[in-house]
């Protein structure tokens, strides 16, 4: 893994920095303007893990992992797209293209659940990502709502963040040791098993069953409990929940949150299945 190329100047003296708009475990996410250009970016701060045995930061590889994945994702109308990167010395300083939508999780919980039509376009535009993702065998293996951002409130448009658990799958080596949300990841993962393109296709599967339901398929009152249920591929299409959803939808739902991942449908299978296919030519363009 190569290094990261950063900036020269130092990421103060080149952007004013503004409110937070969003945090995980070792990120801030802040607002930034760009003194030369007046342009406002998303500052994504992640801690650099200082000692190789400290449990606090991250992995100075992890994070160029991530830097290179998203340089490779660059510019795509689904991708956030990464425009500089720095070093202050405790930090990593991603700056990132700025959306204003937030995030679905948020668009869903106000709804508790969408109409099929808006359902699949905003599937269709998340398979879109992960197409481009698959196509440079690359797997983002934490998607879920939260991970998924509005380009506007008004507007369907979304681009996929948080590639800090993405890998290049090459066949040269295996990777097993990822661990996302507990409620999206798929059996492979739960099991320790070797990760693959497909257990992205698990989680898109848990996506849809969410914005279609309001419900999540596996989440039990434990992480042991929801655990139990994926590798058991225990769910139901609740009467209550999908009483109005037509077999088509629950059809591509069914054939993706398949245990065996080979069996489950690719990118471009799903992309082909009629609930997501009758897309309007301008959803192509965005
Ligand atoms: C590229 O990786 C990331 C990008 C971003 C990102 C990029 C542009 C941008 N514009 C607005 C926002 C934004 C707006 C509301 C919440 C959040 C974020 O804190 N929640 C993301 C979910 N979380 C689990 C990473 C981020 N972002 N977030 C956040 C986390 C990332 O790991």
């Amino acid at each position: 893994m190569e290094g990261i190329d950063y900036s020269i100047q130092p990421f103060e003296s080149l952007y004013e920095v503004y409110e937070e708009i969003g945090s995980g475990q070792f990120a801030v996410v802040r607002r930034c303007i760009e003194k030369s250009s007046r342009a406002e970016y998303a500052a994504k701060y992640i801690r650099k893990r200082r000692v190789a045995t400290s449990r606090r930061g991250v992995p100075l590889e992890a994070i160029a992992r991530e830097v290179h994945v998203l340089q490779t994702l660059d510019k795509h109308q689904n991708i956030i797209s990464l425009h500089q990167v720095f070093d202050n010395g405790q930090h990593v300083i991603l700056v990132l293209e700025l959306v204003r939508g937030g995030e679905l999780f948020e668009h869903i919980s106000e709804r508790e659940r969408l109409s099929e039509e808006e359902a699949s376009s905003f599937m269709h535009q998340i398979l879109q990502g992960v197409k481009h993702m698959h196509f440079n065998s690359i797997a983002h293996l934490d998607l879920k709502p939260e991970n998924v951002l509005l380009l506007s409130k008004n507007r369907q448009h979304i681009k996929l963040i948080d590639f800090g658990l993405s890998r290049m799958l090459t066949h040269a080596e295996e990777v097993r040791d990822i661990m996302g949300t507990a409620e999206f990841v798929a059996p492979e993962i739960v099991n320790y098993e070797p990760l693959c393109l497909a257990t992205d296709m698990w989680a898109i599967g848990v996506i849809t069953y969410i914005l279609l339901s309001g419900a999540s398929p596996f989440l039990g009152d434990t992480q042991q409990e929801t655990y139990n249920n994926i590798t058991a591929v225990d769910y139901t299409f609740d009467t209550e929940d999908f009483s109005g959803t037509s077999d088509l939808a629950k059809d591509f739902i069914s054939q993706l949150l398949l245990k065996d991942a080979r069996k489950r449908l690719t990118v471009e299978q799903s992309l082909a299945h009629p609930w997501i296919a009758p897309q309007s030519e301008e959803q192509e363009e965005k």
